[in-house]
């Protein structure tokens, strides 16, 4: 199978091919069509579908798949939240969402300010490209789940609903 995956992040992308270690995985930038830094579970969910429908629409892709980071607020708190959209050749659809932690009021409060977590996040641990590597949840766990590690969760959610399906 030809599944395309739209990002060329190479923690999006690794997490498909753990998840379909047999397949061709095509990373293809698309359009989220929502804002750089989501804020809420229903802006980052409608990034994941935006991008898992342009990666379905290709040519030669038998499952497209949007991955989606973005953050939402609990009352006064900020949790970070990612989705998962996967859209199959009869255009079936299927979403999950991964492992949620509470950010801190800094990173919070510079978020306010409208820059996105991942300049903040690199600006915060001295790092570059925290968001290509273990991410704020494997930097705010000390590493005890990554950010490759919290997507291949989102898609084996997908992957077995849409095995269930079948
Ligand atoms: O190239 P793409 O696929 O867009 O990958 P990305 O790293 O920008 O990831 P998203 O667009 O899905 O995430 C939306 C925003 O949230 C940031 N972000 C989300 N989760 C993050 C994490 O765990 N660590 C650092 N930045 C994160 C990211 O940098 C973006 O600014
Ligand atoms: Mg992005």
């Amino acid at each position: 199978m030809n599944v395309y995956i739209g990002s060329q992040n190479p923690t999006k992308k690794a997490a498909v091919k753990s998840e379909f270690p047999e397949d061709e995985i095509i990373g293809v930038d698309v359009e989220s069509k929502v804002s750089a830094q989501p804020f809420s579970d229903e802006e980052t969910l409608e990034g994941a579908i935006n991008r898992a429908r342009e990666c379905a629409a290709m040519k030669k892709a038998d499952l497209g798949i949007g991955l989606e980071g973005g953050v939402m607020e609990i009352g006064e708190d900020l949790y970070l939240c990612n989705w998962g959209a996967l859209i199959d050749h009869r255009e079936n659809l299927y979403t999950a969402s991964g492992a949620r932690i509470r950010l801190p009021d800094e990173i919070k409060k510079e978020l306010e300010k409208g820059l996105e977590l991942g300049e903040v996040m690199d600006r915060y641990t001295a790092k570059q490209n925290v968001r290509k590597n273990e991410g704020a949840i494997g930097i705010f766990t000390n590493g005890a789940i990554i950010r490759e590690e919290m997507f291949q969760h989102i898609v084996r959610l997908l992957k077995g609903q849409w095995e269930f399906d079948r």
